[in-house]
């Protein structure tokens, strides 16, 4: 339940991202200030805070798009560049309509590859295995645009795993979503192989498919563990804005 230390050169091994005294402000306004954690291999982490505690910024600066004020991420072990590709990763954004751009789904799942270097074969292996997992090939001669919020879920998740990540960053992925595709978005998480961190305040999801969550708050990391014993600890989750999920009030 308190801070991790920085990584130390035994964990680098099994280290898919090492946080490292990261530091991060828009502005004048400071986000995260000075956090470590480290996220191994296999992992499926949650990450809970509530709302503007910068669970989305550091996602993007997990993932490059933001270049932090101080400190760093390591990725595998190698250093994160702003604005450097990295296939390892992958993240799949708060919105699908920030994902999905082109005029047909198939084409926006085969984006990512074709923009790997792939073999036209390559790619279309890339797609087929992603269609196959999310379940969405009866969608993929539809217009984006034009499919239902569950529906647009499954496709840019698709389109993030169609690049073969071994690490797969989750921005809420059931916001919007009705019980029936929540249901089976769970599924699919609990059977995904990924290393993930899944950023959200459906914290049942949380319980149910990760086996470690952060709690993020006022720019620190206040906790790190197990779910349960974090997400039921209601004087800590009362502290920092969030409820004790239903499902633990009677442990
Ligand atoms: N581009 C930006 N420019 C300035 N401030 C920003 C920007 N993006 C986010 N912020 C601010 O940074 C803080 C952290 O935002 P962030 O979106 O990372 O929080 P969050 O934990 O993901 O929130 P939520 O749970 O509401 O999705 C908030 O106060 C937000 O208003």
């Amino acid at each position: 339940m308190k801070q991790q230390a920085p990584v130390s050169y035994s964990e680098q091994a099994t280290a898919a991202i090492a946080i490292q005294n990261l530091t991060f402000s828009y502005s004048e306004l400071n986000v995260l200030q000075s956090i470590n954690a480290t996220i191994h291999v296999g992992e499926r982490v949650g990450l809970i805070g509530p709302n503007g505690s910068g669970k989305t910024t550091l996602f993007l600066l997990t993932c490059g798009i933001l270049k932090p004020i101080d400190g760093e991420i390591l990725l595998f072990n190698k250093p994160i560049v702003v604005g450097e590709f990295r296939p390892e990763i992958g993240l799949v954004f708060q919105n699908p309509n920030d994902q999905l751009f082109l005029p047909l789904v198939r084409d926006d799942i085969a984006f990512g590859p074709e923009n790997m270097g792939l073999s036209a074969a390559e790619v279309e292996e890339c797609v087929q295995e992603a269609i196959s997992l999310t379940g969405v090939q009866n969608l993929v001669e539809r217009v984006p645009h034009n499919l239902s919020g569950g529906e647009k879920c499954m496709v840019a998740i698709a389109g993030v795993l169609a690049m073969r990540p071994q690490l797969v960053l989750y921005d809420e992925p059931s916001a919007n979503l009705d019980m029936r595709s929540r249901r089976r978005l769970i599924q699919f998480l609990q059977d995904s192989q990924q290393t993930m961190m899944i950023s959200s305040h459906d914290l049942e999801l949380i319980l149910e498919v990760c086996d470690r969550v952060l709690l993020l708050d006022q720019g620190q990391i206040i906790a790190d563990g197990d779910p349960c014993d974090v997400m039921g600890n209601q004087l800590l989750m009362e502290a920092h804005g969030l409820e004790k999920p239903f499902s633990l009030t009677t442990h």
